[in-house]
C-alpha cells in the first residue's frame, strides 16, 4: 500500500543552519500524525516541503505517491495546508472567502465547515478584523473545505480557547475517520495523546521518536518521554 506521507533521509540547510538533517518518517490515510519536537526543531522545515514550499538538499518526500515540489493542480486540490501563520488573504471577510475556495474544487464542504467551525457570527467580518483564534478557525476551514486526501496542519490548535479546541479536535478526529490523512505539528501533549495514532519527535533535525503514542511513552507520560528524548528541558 502506497504510504499518504513519506519522508525519507530528509535534509534541508538555510546558510550555517541544519533545519532538517537526514529524517526519514512517514504517515498513513485515515489516521492523525502529529509531529512534535522543540522549536527549531525542523517541523515546519518538513512540512513546507511536503507542501511543495521548500525542495530539500536532499532525501526525497512524496504525498500520495507524488513528489509535491513537482506537483501538478490535480495533486494540489488533493491536498489541504494550513499555514503556521494562516497565510489568509486580509481584507476579504471568511464567508466570501470559504465560498471562493469552495469554486475552486469539486467538493464543497464550505457552509459544513463555517458552522462546524462556529464562522457563522464572523462570516462578514474582514480577516484583518478577526481574533488570533477566530482566524486560526478560518485557516483551518479554508485548509479542508476542498475534501482534501491529505491535510498538513501547522498547530491547528495554538490560540484557540477551550471550547474551539474540542470542538477542532472533534472535527480532526471525524475527518481521519472519513479516510483523510491529517499530519499535525503541535507543541501540546495532551493534543498528541488525545488525537494522535502516530507521533513523530523531531529534535534538532533528526527523527528521535516514531510511533504509536503508548509505544513511545511506554504506558506513561508522553510528556516525560519526550523530555528524556529531546533533553529535557535544563539540559538545553
Ligand atoms: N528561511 C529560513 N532562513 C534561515 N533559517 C531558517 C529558515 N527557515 C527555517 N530556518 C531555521 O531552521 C530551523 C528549523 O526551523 P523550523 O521553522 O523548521 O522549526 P520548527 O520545528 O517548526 O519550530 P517552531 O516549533 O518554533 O515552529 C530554525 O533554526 C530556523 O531558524
Amino acid at each position: 500500500m502506497t504510504r499518504a506521507v513519506v519522508v525519507e533521509d530528509l535534509r534541508r540547510v538555510f546558510g550555517d543552519v541544519i533545519a532538517v538533517d537526514g529524517a526519514t518518517w512517514g504517515a498513513d490515510t485515515g489516521e492523525i500524525t502529529c509531529v512534535l519536537g522543540p522549536n527549531g526543531a525542523g517541523k515546519t522545515t518538513t512540512i513546507e516541503c511536503l507542501e511543495g514550499l521548500l525542495r530539500p538538499d536532499s532525501g526525497n518526500c512524496r504525498v500520495l505517491g507524488v513528489t509535491p515540489w513537482q506537483a501538478g493542480a490535480a495533486h494540489r486540490a488533493r491536498v489541504g495546508v494550513m499555514l503556521q501563520d494562516g497565510g489568509l488573504p486580509q481584507s476579504v471577510n471568511a464567508g466570501r472567502l470559504m465560498a471562493h475556495l469552495a469554486r475552486l474544487h469539486t467538493a464543497d464542504r464550505a457552509a459544513e465547515l463555517i458552522e462546524r467551525l462556529d464562522i457563522t457570527p464572523f462570516a462578514t467580518t474582514p480577516i484583518r478584523r478577526l481574533s488570533g483564534g477566530q482566524r486560526q478557525r478560518v485557516a483551518l476551514a479554508a485548509a479542508l473545505v476542498g475534501g482534501p486526501l491529505v491535510a498538513f496542519l501547522d498547530e491547528p490548535t495554538a490560540g484557540l480557547d477551550p471550547h474551539a479546541r474540542l470542538e477542532v479536535w472533534d472535527l480532526l478526529r471525524d475527518e481521519a475517520e472519513a479516510g483523510v490523512g491529517l499530519v499535525v505539528t503541535t507543541h501540546s501533549f495532551e493534543e498528541a495523546e488525545r488525537l494522535a495514532a502516530r507521533v513523530v519527535i523531531l529534535d534538532r533535525g533528526r527523527v528521535v521518536a516514531d510511533g504509536a503514542p503508548e509505544q513511545i511513552s511506554g504506558g506513561g507520560r508522553l510528556e516525560d518521554a519526550y523530555f528524556s528524548l529531546t533533553g529535557g528541558p535544563r539540559d538545553r
